[in-house]
């Protein structure tokens, strides 16, 4: 069983996270999860605080000299933002003078719509945001992304599997539909691009429409696709939903904070086809069998085929619009305006990165079910025999 859980708040200390259930010998370094964390601030339109702040990873327990030890793996991520904020986000009680002259300490009475700040606050029974957005924000993301790095290169190590993303459209302009997808080879590519876009002529569209939504002080949101090259077929199951591949991934990349929809394979586009057109007819191939199209995405009843997965993510536009949106003051009941100080235009391509690491802690999670394993090793030699045992067949 593979499990994990994150804490945290976007201007606390640092997060942390706990990875636990991963086999031995997964050769991980701070370097390679930092590597991860600097991708995932990337992208053209993230906000000022993605410049002046940084990623600090310390490595608390489960690696030694660069491999995992199969305990749990245990990762901090400090936010070097925290000096500014020791009083306001203090665990222990402050003095009410000391924060009385902290401007940013002011209560966030004009909750802002599109976040969880009015629910939040309704729910938990707080008078102001800030105990609510402390957690909401997807600062948080970072976390996912540290221990989603150990995830991935256990998925690469013991599988051979590559899982890599791009963006597909930003706001209206999309890649068009018969644009070819990345490859493993072409990642590096993708991440050189400014908003993570495989496609050059679409990505300077989209640049502009970034450019132009910044200048009438507005926000973006857009689509990713997320690609895991080299699957085996049978990850997931087809026996009860909980167990389906799809309904995995889909939980997962809806657990991120900002998306709104989630398509497998061609998903959406696959409802308005006739069935002679929406499947992917069955062939004899090089090694066995093989699909003469991928409309499914790699995955049919609710197990992985041993096609290339596709999946894509649909992000709603950054909730904290410089044109600040309508509110409510939480103190009179007035109209207002929604607090707004800094937030980005659009964290698309930076959606992309997070979006590969939850598809990368699912993947793990449902290859270590079905190969088991305590280390690498062996999790790769049960993957030969099963492979073994398909070639026969
Ligand atoms: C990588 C990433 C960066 C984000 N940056 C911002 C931001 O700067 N400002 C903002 O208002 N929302 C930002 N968001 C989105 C909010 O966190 C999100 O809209 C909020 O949690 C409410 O969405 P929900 O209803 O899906 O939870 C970001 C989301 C992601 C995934
Ligand atoms: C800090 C990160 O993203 C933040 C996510 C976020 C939000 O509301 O989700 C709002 C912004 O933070 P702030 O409100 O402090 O300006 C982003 O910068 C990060 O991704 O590391």
């Amino acid at each position: 069983m593979l499990r994990w859980l994150t804490a945290g708040e976007s201007h606390g200390p640092a997060l942390v996270a706990i990875l636990e259930g991963l086999p031995a010998g997964v050769s991980v370094t701070s370097d390679d999860i930092a590597a991860a964390l600097r991708r995932r601030r990337a992208g053209y339109g993230r906000g000022a605080r993605m410049k002046f702040e940084q990623d600090r990873v310390s490595v608390i327990g489960g690696i030694r000299h660069g491999r995992t030890l199969g305990g749990p793996v245990a990762i901090e991520v400090g936010n070097t933002e925290w000096p500014k904020w020791e009083q306001v986000m203090s665990p222990d009680p402050v003095a009410a003078e000391v924060l009385e002259g902290i401007a940013r300490n002011a209560p966030l009475t004009r909750p802002r719509p599109g976040h969880a700040d009015l629910v939040g606050m309704q729910k938990y029974g707080h008078e102001e945001a800030r105990p609510i957005l402390e957690r909401a924000s997807a600062r948080e993301t970072a976390a996912r992304v540290a221990i989603g790095e150990v995830a991935r290169r256990f998925c690469e190590q013991a599988l051979g599997v590559r899982i890599l993303s791009h963006v597909v459209s930003m706001g209206p302009v999309a890649v068009p539909e018969d644009a070819p997808a990345p490859t493993p080879a072409d990642a590096d590519r993708v991440d050189a691009d400014p908003l993570r876009c495989f496609d050059p002529e679409t990505s300077a569209r989209m640049v502009a429409e970034v450019d132009d939504t910044k200048k009438s002080g507005d926000t973006l949101g857009g689509v990713v696709e997320v690609l895991a090259y080299g699957l085996p077929p049978g990850l997931g199951s087809h026996v009860h939903w909980d167990r389906r591949l799809d309904a995995r991934l889909a939980g997962a990349l809806m657990g991120i904070q900002a998306i709104k929809g989630v398509e497998v394979g061609d998903g959406f586009r696959t409802a308005a086809r006739r069935g002679s057109a929406a499947h992917d007819e069955i062939e004899p191939g090089p090694g066995g069998v093989r699909r003469r199209s991928n409309r499914a995405g790699g995955v049919e009843g609710g197990m992985t085929t041993g096609e290339p997965l596709r999946v894509r993510a649909a992000m709603k536009p950054i909730a904290t619009v410089p044109r600040a949106l309508d509110t409510i003051d939480v103190t009179t009941g007035e109209v207002a305006q929604a607090h707004h100080q800094r937030s980005d235009v659009t964290a698309v391509p930076a959606a992309g990165v997070v979006a590969e690491a939850m598809v990368a802690l699912v993947l793990a999670e449902a290859a270590v079910e079905k190969f088991g394993g305590d280390s690498v090793a062996e999790t790769a030699r049960n993957l030969r025999g099963y492979l073994d045992t398909l070639a026969v067949r």
